[in-house]
């Protein structure tokens, strides 16, 4: 068997912008990652985080300050060029006057083996649309023909950056309905998404991104499991409150904990110690042990406090 080179590989990628009135922004701070074929890998971070500028430099839009990015094992200028890979972008206008069809055609027209456009408007969900004007489509309707658009090519690589902003709901399902067919095929797929519930669902892999670092790599189930950890709920005396809690926040592992209405909240590493030391020492009552959601575990990872701790790695 060949020894094929991963879809892509980025090796302490470095980006910065000077904004307005002369500041820099460091928008990607040495970031390392290698993503195989076939993999579905979300990527996932606060506004300004840095991931739409990791997702053009894996495009070849513009160059990286440091470091470097491999696409199929050359550079990201010669995969696109192959048809290797495509992009649904945030940016990027359709023409309003021309039918779906229409556009999918003039697109077609300047590569040189496109796909058959019936099969890239079956593919899309867009044959019911297909004699529309792009003007009456809806904002979910367009996205679904830049991804169109996208499959023209049959690239192995699809790059998505926020592929379903402004679509509702229903929009959404029926939007990675067609991605899951895709990613079947054994197509690499890689997404910037803001919904945690889309990450969650749809990718075997989450990339957290914050201030231009990566802050935790793994499955939803184990960042779930490993970072923010679990959350143990115990009932305490409403004298004892301060002092148990000065207590437990001296314990290995334990991020946070709140008080209301004379229950305690601890979110935690290892709760089997947590639970082991209130009951021990008497501390508390009722106590109940729950995983943290995904949402508990973003914002713990993106949050400030994130910025003396090591990068989280599952
Ligand atoms: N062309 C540019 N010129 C100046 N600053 C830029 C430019 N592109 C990005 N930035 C800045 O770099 C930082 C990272 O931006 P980026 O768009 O990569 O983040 P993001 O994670 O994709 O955010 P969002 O979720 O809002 O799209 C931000 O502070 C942004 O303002």
């Amino acid at each position: 068997m060949t020894n094929q080179p991963p879809a892509v590989e980025i090796r302490d990628l470095h980006k910065s912008f000077r904004q307005r009135g002369g500041t820099q922004v460091h928008a990607v701070q040495g970031v390392d990652l290698t993503i195989q074929r076939g993999e579905v890998v979300a990527l996932l971070g606060p506004n300004g985080a840095g991931k739409t500028t990791t997702l053009d430099l894996v495009l070849g839009f513009g160059q990286p300050d440091h470091g470097e990015v491999r696409v199929f094992g050359g550079s990201p200028r010669a995969a696109i060029e192959d048809g290797a890979v495509s992009a649904v972008l945030q940016t990027g206008g359709l023409l309003a006057d021309l039918t779906v069809r229409e556009t999918l055609k003039a697109v077609a027209s300047l590569m040189p083996r496109p796909l058959p456009l019936d099969e890239v408007l079956d593919r899309a969900g867009l044959t019911t649309i297909a004699r529309h004007m792009v003007s009456k489509c809806s904002g979910g309707q367009q996205q679904r023909l830049k991804f169109g658009l996208a499959l023209l090519a049959d690239p192995e690589l699809l790059i998505l950056d926020e592929p379903t902003a402004g679509m509702d709901v229903r929009a959404r399902r029926e939007f990675w309905d067609t991605m899951h067919a895709e990613a079947r095929q054994g197509r690499t797929i890689i997404f910037a998404t803001h919904y945690l519930e889309e990450a969650d669902t749809f990718a075997n892999r989450v990339i957290l991104m914050s201030r231009g670092k990566i802050v935790a790599d793994g499955s939803t189930a184990e960042i779930r499991a490993r970072t923010t950890g679990r959350t143990v709920v115990a009932e305490v005396a409403v004298q004892a409150v301060e002092r148990v809690r000065e207590a437990v926040l001296t314990l290995d592992g334990v991020h946070d904990v709140t008080v209301r209405g004379g229950r305690m909240t601890i979110t935690c590493r290892d709760s089997d110690a947590v639970a082991r030391y209130l009951l021990m020492h008497n501390l508390g009552n009722h106590l109940e042990i729950t995983s943290a959601n995904l949402e508990q575990a973003f914002v713990a990872l993106t949050s400030d406090s994130l910025d003396t701790k090591e990068e989280v790695s599952l």
